[in-house]
């Protein structure tokens, strides 16, 4: 039997997950990192910690499945993406921390390119905002930060790449520079339309373009990973960022189909096929899949934090000990208290935008405890996806966005919250028995380029629903209550 080895390298944990030849789970192991933030808006990872967590954990799935590691066909690569590393061609070591996509650091930088009326120029090429959220001011930043990086840089001895291309890199022992057109898509230096590296913003960033990857489809040859690292040598057929993977794991690939996941944030992309969406509402325009040299694209909604607001009411407020008892928490909360949460911790994503803002609540009075908190957090998620969703049917009023949402993630876990979504989008929401649906959309990229998995649409039948949420609350109440959540952001983004 052959086997697919499934790397999910996430802002939190990395896991791997291997699939037998029929694409059923068969092995799974998971590894937490340490968060880094130096300074109030910062994020950081220590690659190492990336790198070393991604071979423990895919000894541990092979080990566990009790197989041998030649039986893997082939190994999917998908990622948090925009993350910047940039290591040395020769040693391999990284020169910085790794500046996570949630690193506000360069707002000001992005607030010159927009006063410099650079923003239509950029968005025209890369399908981008200008926003600190993506790679290309990040890496920017380390060019400008670390002694002689950009020297080095030129004379072609430092490397970039987000976290995909760095473990390439380490598993082919430095053999491979390549990257994903989904994962170049988020650089902010790419040309989603023209298919390649964009000289123009490069040169704008003053980024020296030999260090960038080459880009490759979605399912391609991305080199052999060393027999010395995971017991045989096995090739990497997929690669792909972990929300693109996650569209191919939910099998959207119609247009008008459309997935949120939610992890740390939350990222809800709509399939709109062949031709590049523009939004009038200030979603993001992105290359959902890359297959056969054709781009698919997608119309993006992104929101910084969705269970990262979980994970603050056990670590920050300390009311949890796990994520799973914010749902008896919400159940158990004062119906007659409207607490609102506005969870921009580090900033506002789509559609708002703003790198500036910091989270508030709303609604507070001496009887609200950790179970209205749990309940505001839990709601503070469904109410920022129904702002993607307005956003995304106002910009693909033509062709119709599918009514029903395809969830996943960490926290589509939490049967609360996912009533919630169902009953304040007033729309079906549908969880699928595969939950795992990031890892499942690259294994499907690696075992199909190996020859291993079946076609698009045999995948596509395969997809399977665990559970459907449908709307019951008053439509009254519906409207009341996203009528307050609109005034808490205004008040939020004024403050
Ligand atoms: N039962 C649950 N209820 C609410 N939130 C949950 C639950 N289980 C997990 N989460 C949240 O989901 C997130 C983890 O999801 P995951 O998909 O692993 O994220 P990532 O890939 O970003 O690391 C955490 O932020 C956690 O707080
Ligand atoms: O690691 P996740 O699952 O929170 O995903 C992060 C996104 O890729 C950031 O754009």
């Amino acid at each position: 039997m052959s086997y697919v080895l499934a790397i999910d390298q996430g802002t939190t944990s990395t896991r791997s997950i291997l699939f037998d030849g029929e694409m059923t789970p068969v092995a799974r192991a998971q590894e937490e990192f340490p968060q880094h933030f130096p300074q109030s808006g910062w994020v950081e990872h220590d690659p190492i910690d990336l790198w070393t967590t991604t071979v423990a954990t895919c000894r541990t799935a092979i080990e566990q499945a009790g197989i041998s590691p030649s039986q893997v066909a082939a190994i999917g690569i998908t990622n948090q993406r925009e993350t910047v590393i940039v290591w040395d061609r020769i040693t391999g070591a990284p020169i910085h921390n790794a500046i996570v996509w949630q690193d506000r650091r360069t707002a000001d930088q992005c607030r010159a390119l927009r006063d410099s009326g650079h923003e239509q120029m950029i968005t025209d090429r890369t399908g981008l905002l200008v926003d600190p959220y993506f790679s290309g001011t990040k890496l920017r930043w380390i060019l400008d930060h670390v002694d002689g990086a950009r020297e080095r840089a030129t004379n072609g001895d430092l490397l970039f790449g987000t976290v995909d291309s760095y473990l390439i890199w380490n598993l082919t022992g430095g053999a491979v520079h390549a990257t994903d057109a989904t994962n170049a898509a988020r650089t902010m230096l790419y040309d989603i339309r023209k298919g390649g590296w964009s000289s123009t913003i490069c040169k704008l960033l003053d980024i020296p373009m030999q260090m960038l990857p080459d880009v490759k489809d979605c399912a391609a040859d991305f080199g052999r990973a060393r027999s010395d690292i995971l017991g045989a040598e096995i090739p990497i057929f997929g690669v792909a960022g972990d929300q693109q993977a996650a569209t191919l794991g939910q099998a959207c690939f119609k247009p008008g189909m459309l997935k949120s996941t939610y992890g740390t944030g939350c990222f809800a992309l709509l399939n709109t096929g062949e031709t590049p969406v523009v939004s009038k509402n200030r979603l993001l325009t992105t290359i959902a899949y890359q297959l056969g040299g054709n781009p698919t694209y997608a119309l993006e909604g992104s929101i910084f934090v969705a269970g990262a607001a979980v994970q603050w009411l056990r670590d920050g407020l300390q009311i949890i000990d796990d994520a799973a008892q914010t749902q008896a928490l919400a159940e158990a909360a004062d119906p007659h208290q409207d607490v609102i949460l506005v969870p921009a911790f580090v900033g506002f994503g789509a559609p708002y935008w703003n790198p500036d803002s910091r989270g508030a609540a709303f609604g507070l009075t001496r009887a609200t405890g950790p179970a209205e908190m749990a309940k505001a957090a839990l709601e503070s998620v469904g109410y920022q996806t129904r702002d993607l969703l307005d956003a995304m049917s106002a910009d693909w009023q033509a062709t119709g966005v599918q009514s029903t949402l395809r969830v996943d993630g960490g926290m589509s876990a939490s049967n609360w919250a996912m009533q919630f979504l169902s009953d304040i989008i007033a729309a079906p929401v549908d969880r699928p028995v595969i939950q795992e649906t990031t890892a499942l959309g690259v294994a499907w990229l690696a075992g199909m380029y190996a020859g291993l998995y079946p076609d698009q649409d045999e995948f596509a039948a395969s997809w399977v629903r665990e559970t459907q949420f449908t709307p019951t609350m008053d439509p009254n109440l519906r409207a009341a209550k996203y009528e307050s959540w609109q005034k808490a952001v205004q008040a939020t983004l004024s403050f």
